[in-house]
């Protein structure tokens, strides 16, 4: 019998997890596996679990949290030479891999998923030596998230990120950043930069149209130094997908960006605080097997 570990954290999103229990317990008993259960208490736990699914070979980890269970989750997975294929059902406010991938936001719908999902490798990102799935930010916009309360996020959803960004913009200075990639360079004032693996970030999912789960590319935008009132139109067109060309932003793709400054930037890393620059951020292409929708796949 095939072995599926379900790690699931009881505090995610609005605490709905263990609503969720016994769906997603049926369904795997359903596909026939042979199920342990796995409830997180503190930081790291599910990356431990994951690590654990790993040495003891099993087929099938399940991550039902929110991007932060994620996030822990994969870090588990990520080093092993053996992964089991990991299957998510978001329970978290912002989700961003889960719509990246098409996962239904609606946790009983995602349960039902798991049911005809098919296996696809996905693109991951390590920054200095932390993994990521959707985003790094630098700036003052990407500073300002990290002062979003969990009760603000519940309650405004992912907008809340991008208006506490705006709202203490004004009190944050551009930049100066060396940015190197894939051998070339760029240099110059800015006031932000974005590092993205997919589509979907703060629950927008339009910020780089052409970005796919396992294209093997960061698709990265420097904002550069410019009025409050022109970066706001930036974000909104940027993130609405309908950013013409602006010779305020420069876009590049690339497999690993340097990034250097004088400032003592603190990297945002899927809406979390990361790492001081300097940063070195790569993609690991193709690297952790994904059980996606059945349609994905047949696009
Ligand atoms: N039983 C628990 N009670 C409280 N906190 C927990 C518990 N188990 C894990 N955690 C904490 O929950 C965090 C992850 O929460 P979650 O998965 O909801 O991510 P999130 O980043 O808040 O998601 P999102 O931004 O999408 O809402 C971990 O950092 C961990 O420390």
């Amino acid at each position: 019998m095939q072995k599926a570990m379900l790690i699931l954290n009881p505090s995610s999103g609005k605490e709905e997890a263990l609503d969720h229990k016994e769906s997603v317990l049926e369904v795997l008993k359903e596909m026939n596996f042979d199920i342990t259960l796995k409830e997180t208490e503190k930081e790291d736990d599910a990356t431990r679990f994951a690590e654990e699914a790993c040495r003891e070979r099993f087929d099938l980890v399940v991550s039902m949290g929110g991007d932060g269970t994620l996030n822990e989750t994969i870090t588990g997975l990520a080093k092993q030479e053996y992964q089991p294929a990991l299957g998510i059902v978001p329970l978290g406010t912002v989700n961003d891999f889960a719509r990246a991938l098409n996962i239904s936001m609606n946790p009983e719908e995602a349960i039902q998923q798991l049911k005809t999902a098919e296996t696809k490798r996905v693109d991951i990102g390590r920054i200095n030596d932390r993994y990521f799935m959707n985003i790094i930010a630098l700036g003052g916009i990407a500073e300002a998230t990290f002062g979003v309360s969990v009760e603000q996020k519940t309650k405004l959803g992912p907008l809340a990120y991008m208006i506490e960004g705006f709202k203490t913009i004004r009190e944050k200075e551009p930049f100066e950043a060396d940015i190197t990639y894939d051998g070339q360079k760029w240099e110059g004032s800015a006031l932000l930069f974005l590092m993205a693996l997919t589509n979907s970030v703060g629950g927008f999912e339009k910020l780089a149209p052409d970005a796919e789960v396992n294209d093997g590319h960061l698709h990265c935008f420097v904002i550069k130094d410019v009025p409050l009132f022109k970066l706001i139109s930036i974000m909104t067109a940027l993130l609405k997908g309908e950013l013409e060309e602006d010779e305020n932003v420069e876009y590049f793709k690339a497999k690993e960006v340097h990034v250097n400054s004088e400032t003592d930037l603190i990297s945002n890393v899927d809406g979390d605080e990361g790492a001081h620059v300097p940063l070195t951020v790569e993609v690991l292409s193709s690297h952790i097997p994904i059980l996606c929708p059945v349609e994905d796949n047949q696009k």
